[in-house]
């Protein structure tokens, strides 16, 4: 058994997939062998989703079948709704409140007594809570606002229904393309963090509703999808200092902070997904406020020419652009995290699926490194 310790399992091989790739070197990204800049142009976040779970690309009546299946899966119960309410009346944060309501989901679901080796009750599992998660979140917000929870909208996509869903009205097609194009750009990355956390709840055999609650958890974490909302933190810290971008990330570099958006335990390049959020981040920002826009780029450009993180294998990473996107949409920046997850869902079930297809409860060693042979001390003579 090998005994070197590889902390945080860095580079280390735990399961194979089919699901995506990432070469690291030369920042590109596939999902089942589809470059994600092509599906990102073309496909739609329901396209992805039946790549991710199905293994091809839906014919048209394949995704009408499928599309239409998961539009009539988007209600929750309202008992989900009253603890929503609750969650939101003490004000707890928008993703702790989703690995609540996503763990609640399970209560009402009609395969909740499968067995835990049902593969097709996995599978609806897995639609339900893809399915759910968006309207968990528009009603979360909605309510924190005083506003009442708006019904799904079965004529619109996952994507144009989450916004309609958030701000009570259709949104227009750059807003949903936008929407649905950033929705593919989080589907899935392979073993990262949090997927490999659902993947480990399965391993166990656990239900999907376990693993994806896992998850969520997961990626709350400023390390990992945390981090989108952080960046727009930042972009405003430097709007409201009176600094020059380039003077405050000089300052903040040089005071040790790390800049959030920038690296990563994969890419040692720009991420491919950075590349198309700040074509879109541009694209929004020119036709109406490009303040956040400009200072990310300042900050890039900061950090690549002049800190050299470029060739340190330090670049911006998917939350890098994402934020300013999403604020352009109107979207409330505690919600950032929560998006990626409402899309990371797709990726961290598909995982789950594939893995228990071919399971191994998955189960490292840690070194001990602890005192050896000590002798129990009675409590009254401590
Ligand atoms: C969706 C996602 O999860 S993408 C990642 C989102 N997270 C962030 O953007 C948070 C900021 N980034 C980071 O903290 C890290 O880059 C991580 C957590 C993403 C990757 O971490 P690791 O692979 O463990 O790299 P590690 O933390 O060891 O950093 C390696 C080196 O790069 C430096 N570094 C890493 N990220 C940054 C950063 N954002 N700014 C400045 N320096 C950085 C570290 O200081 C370290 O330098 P050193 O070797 O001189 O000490
Ligand atoms: O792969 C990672 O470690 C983090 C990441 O970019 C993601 O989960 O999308």
């Amino acid at each position: 058994m090998a005994d070197e310790l590889t902390k945080g399992l860095e580079g280390v091989l735990a399961a194979e997939s089919e699901l995506s790739s990432i070469d690291g070197d030369a920042g590109r990204l596939i999902y089942r062998g589809y470059d994600i800049e092509d599906l990102a142009a073309e496909a739609s976040f329901e396209e992805v989703l039946f790549l991710l779970w199905r293994g091809h690309l839906p014919t048209r009546a394949e995704l009408d079948d499928f599309t239409d299946a998961m539009a009539d899966e988007r209600a929750v119960d309202d008992a989900v709704v009253e603890t929503i309410r609750s969650l939101a009346a003490a004000d707890e944060a928008p993703m702790a409140a989703m690995r609540t309501a996503v763990s609640m989901l399970s209560a009402t679901d009609t395969d909740a007594d499968a067995a835990a080796d049902d593969r097709d009750a996995a599978r609806r599992k897995a639609r339900r809570i893809v399915a759910k998660t968006p309207t968990i979140l528009a009603a979360y917000d909605r309510v924190r606002r005083d506003e009442e929870p708006i019904d799904p909208d079965p004529t619109l996509g996952l994507a144009a229904n989450f916004l309609y869903m958030l701000t009570g009205e259709e949104p227009d097609a750059v807003a949903a393309e936008t929407f649905d194009q950033a929705l593919i750009l989080h589907a899935d990355h392979g073993l990262n963090a949090s997927t490999f956390t659902a993947m480990v709840v399965g391993s166990t055999m656990a239900d999907m509703y376990s693993a994806v609650t896992a998850g969520v958890g997961a990626l709350s974490g400023p390390l990992h999808g945390g981090a989108n909302q952080d960046v727009m933190e930042v972009l405003f810290e430097i709007e409201e200092s009176d600094l020059d971008p380039r003077e405050w990330v000089e300052q903040a570099t040089d005071e040790g902070r790390r800049i959030p958006g920038f690296g990563h335990r994969v890419y040692n390049v720009k991420d491919p997904r950075a590349k198309i959020l700040q074509a879109r981040s541009e694209e929004l920002a020119a036709n109406g406020d490009d303040t956040w826009y400009e200072i990310t780029t300042a900050i890039e450009s900061y950090l690549t020419d002049e800190k050299g993180l470029v060739e340190k294998g330090i670049a911006p990473n998917v939350d890098f652009y994402s934020g300013s996107v999403y604020y352009q949409l109107g979207i409330p920046i505690d919600m950032y995290t929560p998006i990626f997850a409402m899309s990371r869902t797709g990726g961290w079930t598909a995982h789950v699926l594939e893995y228990q297809a071919d399971n191994r409860l998955i189960r490292p060693r840690g070194r001990y490194i602890g005192p050896d042979a000590r002798e129990y001390v009675a409590i009254d003579e401590r």
